[in-house]
């Protein structure tokens, strides 16, 4: 995946000012950067939930706006800070609900894919249970795998882990980092500086709708160029 040039504007508000991101298949990209520099809202236009002002975007080197963002999206996986999962649904049907209303697929085999996956995420002994059941760290872990089911190009994470008990962000973040040792293309916004580090191939840091620096995670967090980076990294580290 591939951004250049992105421009957004909320009203006046000029949210994104020219962002590129490069996320090379394969690749864990992680967007860092204080609260209010464009990070949830780059990821939406990513997911083309909101569509830029100006830019391109290209997945797999093909443009891809203009077109149709439903077929577009269905290519894509996202996981939010809230889980969003059907309270009146079970795990598992949470998870197959996608495969058969998008996918087509029959019930048999939808639930089928459904275990897979839950069982991918470690939570198929679940299935059955409705996810007020289940810790808030499970319910990511669900939510995940709902995403996963659709065999998305990319996952996007925004800040999947910041709702969460501090005991729980760990399975996540493991979670998160099997499925980047996979290789699975990410897009990473998070406030995990550790796992930016450890995990990420990139780190992109944002602020006031730019980026900044961007490079691997030795050049970040080792070798700031900026004081803008070398400000937020003495911020929160
Ligand atoms: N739907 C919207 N309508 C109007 N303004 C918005 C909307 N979404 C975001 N904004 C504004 O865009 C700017 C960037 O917000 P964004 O959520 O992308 O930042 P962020 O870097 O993700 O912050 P945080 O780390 O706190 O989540 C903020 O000024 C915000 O108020």
């Amino acid at each position: 995946m591939r951004a250049t040039g992105i421009h957004l504007s909320f009203g006046s508000n000029h949210v994104l000012r020219g962002v590129d991101l490069d996320a090379p298949a394969g690749t864990t990209t992680a967007v860092i950067g204080p609260s209010g520099s464009g990070k949830s809202t780059l990821l939406r236009v990513l997911n083309r939930l909101i569509e830029p002002d100006r830019g391109d975007l290209t997945l797999d080197g093909e443009s891809v706006l203009g077109a149709n963002p439903d077929a577009y999206r269905q290519r894509i996986g996202m996981v939010f800070q809230q889980f969003n999962l059907f309270p009146h649904m079970t795990v598992g049907d949470n998870v197959a609900l996608a495969l058969r209303k998008l996918r087509g697929l029959d019930k048999e085999r939808a639930r089928e894919a459904a275990r897979r996956q839950l069982d991918r995420v470690g939570l198929a002994h679940r299935v059955g249970a409705r996810p007020s059941a289940l810790s808030g760290g499970q319910q990511q872990r669900v939510a995940i795998a709902r995403a996963l089911a659709m065999e998305p190009e990319l996952m996007l994470f925004d800040e999947a882990t910041s709702a969460l008990d501090p005991e729980l962000v760990k399975g996540v973040l493991a979670l998160m980092s099997d499925l980047a040792s996979s290789g699975m293309t990410m897009v990473v916004v998070t406030h995990e500086m550790g796992f930016a580090r450890s995990v990420a191939d990139a780190v992109t840091f944002m602020d006031a709708g730019i980026v900044v620096e961007t490079g691997t995670p030795r050049q970040v967090f080792g070798e700031p160029r900026t004081d803008r980076l070398r400000q937020f990294l003495s911020d929160v580290l």
